[in-house]
């Protein structure tokens, strides 16, 4: 049995209570058992991560690098070992968890070289005689708060740019998957990270998670989770004595838009790609596919079609398109999300059924409602699960002006062969992310990552942008 413990200034901690991580494939088989990390131990990491910032952050470049490069090989080495550990614990399929764990793999090598690449600028003064120097500094100890639905590329695309900028780190993965980042956490610390730089305290988010928020010495809180719990992020970071720097991932309700002139292969693969893999529990998942009138009822035949060749199984066994809803309170707002969407008058084309496999596991066929109003909560509120709303409108101009009415602004994207199209929707659409032909979920990870209005909050994660979110600047005046 694996046990994921909690590394606390370079020692692993296992005493305490315990709990079972349960696999949604087969909710017999027990992954690991997970330390339940304390308010305390909360407080222990935070002073660990304290004492190892002032000499972790004038480390050289080289010696940040080496220990990045290294954590990057062995992810990469063990993606097939590692990749398995997610699917079991998350319920992705095997070659979306593998995908996930090289993707991690990826991004320490891409963080690995940004330690050799930080600059800053010289300009002259407009003053006589002065010159100026621009840098960037890390922040201190910085609190990383993870969600569960990307168990090991949310952790390392944190954890990276923090440690690569200089700063010391605190993380909190979800309590549904901490095997994938106590498996992370393990890696950087053989791979020669000096005690208390990376500290890991799995628990619960009231417990560990409000330590992280409430201590003065945290200096910046990123978070990827729900809306609800961002906005108590932000308001304990703002509450803060001195306040915290604080950056929120938060939910989408994504749209998907299919013109007239779409090539409807493309269309359906972009629509199932986005709308159900990965059991539909992305951010950036399109649960609002809005189709112009000429092509819907081809479209909708079509997707359906497709629908019903997924195959929803035991996310380890081969073959298996569409695991498992990862536990039994998501499968509940799921199905609720169901029985809203048929109170409220839409149809429900395809799917939305409880299935038995051959395992007790949460098992949902992927559903498509059609005959919905953009008003209607099922496009309104994030569901986070296999279920999307097809909408017909009339036209491009109506298919924007939905696609962009609503709260959220994550990801977006268009299927069209127009190039006036294209080209209108990329400049247009209110989301940080925009796609043409292409699935709006599934990021490439050396670019930014993050969105507008209720999805996100604070600096962009991922790429070069990073920086922006994990250093402060620091401008010098120098009479020489
Ligand atoms: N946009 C996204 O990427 C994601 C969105 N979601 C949405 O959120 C819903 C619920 O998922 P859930 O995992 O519960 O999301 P939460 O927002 O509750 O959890 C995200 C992280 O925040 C922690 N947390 C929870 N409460 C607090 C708190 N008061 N202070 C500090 N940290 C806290 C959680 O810990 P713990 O696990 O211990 O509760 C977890 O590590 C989903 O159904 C989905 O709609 C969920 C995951 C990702
Ligand atoms: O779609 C992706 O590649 C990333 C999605 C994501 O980060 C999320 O769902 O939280």
């Amino acid at each position: 049995m694996l046990m994921f413990n909690n590394l606390i200034d370079g020692e692993w901690l296992s005493d305490g209570a315990r709990a079972p991580n349960v696999n949604p494939s087969d909710t017999k088989d027990i992954v690991g058992e997970a330390v339940r990390g304390t308010r305390a131990q909360a407080e222990a990491a935070i002073a660990a991560a304290k004492a190892a910032f002032p000499a972790w952050s004038r480390s050289t470049p080289q010696a940040r690098y080496d220990i990045l490069k290294k954590a990057s090989d062995e992810i990469l080495a063990r993606k097939d070992e590692l990749g398995r550990l997610l699917s079991r614990e998350e319920g992705k399929t095997l070659p979306e968890g593998i995908g996930e764990v090289a993707r991690a793999g990826q991004i320490f090598a891409f963080f690995a070289g940004e330690c050799l690449r930080m600059a800053g600028e010289k300009l002259a003064s407009v003053r006589p005689g002065i010159d100026i120097e621009i840098t960037r500094e890390a922040l201190g100890v910085v609190g990383l708060i993870t969600p569960w639905n990307f168990p090991i590329a949310i952790p390392a695309w944190k954890i990276a740019p923090a440690l690569a900028y200089g700063n010391t780190v605190v993380v909190k993965p979800a309590d549904l998957v901490p095997g994938s980042t106590w498996a992370l956490v393990d890696i950087l610390h053989r791979a020669g990270l000096p005690k208390g730089v990376l500290n890991l305290v799995i628990g619960r988010g009231s417990e560990v998670g409000a330590v992280l928020l409430e201590h003065p010495d945290v200096a910046a809180i990123s978070f990827t989770g729900s809306v609800a719990t961002g906005q108590k992020v932000a308001a304990a970071c703002i509450a803060s004595r001195p306040m915290k720097k604080f950056q929120l991932e938060m939910g989408g309700k994504n749209p998907l838009v299919v013109l007239d002139d779409a090539d409807l292969k493309v269309a359906v693969e972009c629509a199932a790609n986005s709308a159900f893999f990965s059991t539909g529990q992305r951010c950036t998942a399109a649960s609002r596919l809005i189709v112009t009138a000429g092509i819907h009822d081809r479209f909708v035949e079509a997707l359906t079609e497709r629908m019903r060749g997924l195959k929803v199984d035991d996310a380890v066994k081969a073959g298996t398109d569409i695991g498992p809803v990862v536990d039994q309170s998501q499968l509940d707002q799921d199905l609720k999300y169901i029985s809203i969407g048929k109170d409220e008058g839409a149809k429900l084309a395809f799917g939305g059924e409880l299935l038995n496999r051959a395992a007790p596991g949460f098992y949902l066929q992927p559903a498509l409602f059609t005959g919905v109003a953009n008003t209607m909560r099922i496009a309104r509120e994030e569901i986070f699960g296999p279920v999307a709303a097809v909408i017909r409108v009339k036209d491009y101009a109506e298919a924007l002006a939905t696609a962009n009415d609503t709260e959220f602004g994550l990801s977006s994207g268009i299927c069209t062969t127009s190039l006036k199209y294209a080209s209108d929707y990329k400049r247009n659409s209110e989301a940080g992310m925009v796609m043409v032909n292409l699935p709006i979920a599934g990021v490439d990870y050396h670019v930014p990552f993050g969105g507008r209005k209720g999805s996100s909050f604070g600096a962009r994660e991922q790429g070069r942008y990073a920086a922006e979110f994990y250093t402060t600047v620091k401008t010098a005046y120098t009479m020489p």
